[in-house]
């Protein structure tokens, strides 16, 4: 069971905080996780009992959580912890009230987990520090993305870093909470088979996509504004990109997995001006059908202006300018509305030095996350029969079938049981942060230098004939 404390969620009636939060908070309470005297107070700045507010978290956990893990018994053991406080978060005075909600106990941890737009986070760190209630037992939690800029992350960085130790920041990422992201770093670290491989001698290119079947929802205002580039790549695509290039760290521990995976994000090489052309595709879905039902075109969802030039879906040829990796590119692609959900990291090998038995295939790892975890590397093997005739086939790992269809934890719970315990390594450092906007900056600036307009693609397609191309000019193609 972990510490004592109080977990203040701001924009606590909000899609990330019912959708996301209060599920994973559930599991946590039904697992025996939270300490007896742990408490959840949601803010916002809607007027809602607390039995009201239960109600509505209740509504949206039954509807996210498995019939099989909710019971009512549970639901109200948890929905006691819970409560609302009615307050705006932009309102210095809104703090005193709070402070006197909470009463003062020094000793009390107090995690403050900002689920509000980033536009908020400045004021919330200055409020509470005024209020005194960003003593030494206090952590912030904040969401991606910070900022949408490197100037803007700085600004974020620093107003925050003017009340809480970089200690006590846990910028969340939720990919690095998801198991098999995690499973990357046992893979390649536990395991002494890939290490004499794992880099440009033997290495051909990597892949790393994320591809979604859904739009952008009840979200069009924010991502009007941010984009692919912004959404994903600058964070979820770029984590994983650290954790398949970085050497091993020293021990498993914030600082040492941290530090090596900023030396990754440092090594990107620029791509600048016209690099945008040849090496960065952008797309923006039309309209057409997910899974069997007409879905309207991007600029056609709510909130998203009508001539929006915002990017749904984003490809870049990434290259890593060290010694493992010079020369091999990392792909990366993301994008909503397309023909199948599916994240995945592809290695593909390069082929052997010798054919001996005529054409094969080189050997590729795929490391699926999502929908299904599972780590598979393709061989060749002889056919059966006479003769020397090969044919690829999987060495297939499911990792739930591995542990026993064990229920797998959502990214939230083991990233908010790490808050509550204080163990930043699945979190990102401010260096990191700001690393992946420097690198990030110039690709946006390109496109608008040379007006680079996103690409049309139909939603439930495979995406623009621009992103096939950006490997079949190498003669490469993405796992399909
Ligand atoms: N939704 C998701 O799945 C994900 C979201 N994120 C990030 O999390 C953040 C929140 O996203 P999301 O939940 O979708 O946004 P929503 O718009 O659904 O929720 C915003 C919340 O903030 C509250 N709020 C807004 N202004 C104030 C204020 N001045 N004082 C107090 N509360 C306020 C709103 O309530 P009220 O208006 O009543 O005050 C509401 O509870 C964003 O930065 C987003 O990028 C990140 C990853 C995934
Ligand atoms: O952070 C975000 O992630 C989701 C995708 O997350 P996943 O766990 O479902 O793969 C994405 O839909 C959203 O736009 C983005 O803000």
């Amino acid at each position: 069971m972990s510490i004592s404390c109080d977990i203040l969620v701001f924009g606590g009636t909000g899609d990330l905080a019912l959708h996301k939060l209060l599920p994973a908070l559930y599991h946590l309470h039904r697992g025996g996780r939270l300490h007896t005297a742990t408490r959840i107070l949601a803010l916002a700045r809607g007027n809602h009992s607390r039995e009201a507010y239960q109600a509505l978290a209740e509504r949206r956990c039954r509807a996210q959580v498995a019939r099989s893990d909710f019971d009512d018994a549970t639901w109200r053991s948890f929905a006691e912890r819970l409560d609302y406080f009615a307050m705006d978060a932009s309102q210095s005075a809104d703090f005193g009230r709070l402070g006197k909600r909470l009463g003062d106990d020094a000793e009390r941890v107090r995690v403050y987990y900002l689920a509000t737009a980033p536009d908020l986070f400045e004021a919330i760190a200055s409020h509470l520090r005024i209020a005194g209630l960003a003593g030494a037992k206090a952590r912030i939690v904040l969401e991606k993305p910070i900022g949408h800029s490197l100037e803007s992350a700085r600004a974020i960085n620093a107003a925050i870093g003017a009340v809480f130790d970089e200690s006590r920041v846990f910028r969340i990422d939720h990919y690095l909470g998801k198991e098999t992201v995690q499973n990357l770093m046992a893979l390649r670290f536990a395991n002494a088979l890939f290490e004499p491989v794992w880099r440009a001698g033997h290495i051909d290119h990597v892949q790393i996509s994320v591809c979604e079947t859904l739009g952008v929802e009840n979200r069009g205002a924010y991502y009007d504004q941010a984009g692919a580039m912004r959404d994903m790549i600058q964070n979820h695509l770029l984590q994983l990109l650290c954790l398949v290039a970085m050497e091993a760290p020293v021990r498993f521990d914030a600082e040492a997995v941290r530090n090596e995976k900023v030396k990754i994000l440092e090594a990107l090489k620029p791509i600048c001006g016209l690099d945008v052309r040849d090496k960065t595709v952008r797309g923006q879905y039309t309209a057409g059908k997910i899974g069997g039902q007409e879905v309207p075109a991007y600029y056609f969802e709510k909130n998203v202006d009508n001539d929006s030039d915002t990017e749904t879906l984003v490809a870049v040829q990434a290259e890593i300018d060290n010694w493992r990796w010079a020369g091999v590119p990392f792909y990366l692609r993301t994008g909503k509305r397309l023909a199948r959900k599916t994240s995945e990291i592809l290695i593909q090998f390069k082929p052997v030095p010798h054919h001996l038995f005529g054409n094969g295939e080189a050997n590729r790892l795929l490391i699926r996350l999502q929908p299904e975890e599972r780590i598979s590397l393709q061989l060749m093997a002889k056919n059966p029969g006479k003769g020397m005739h090969l044919q690829p086939v999987e060495l297939d790992l499911n990792l739930a079938d591995a542990f026993n269809k064990q229920r797998r934890w959502d990214a939230y719970e083991r990233l908010l049981l790490d808050v509550i315990e204080g163990d930043s390594t699945l979190f990102m450092r401010r260096d990191e942060v700001e690393a992946a906007w420097h690198w990030i900056d110039p690709i946006i600036e390109g496109w608008q230098q040379h007006y680079q307009r996103p690409r049309p693609y139909a939603a439930g397609s495979n995406g623009p004939e621009q992103l096939q191309s950006l490997l079949e000019r190498h003669d490469r193609a993405w796992n399909e």
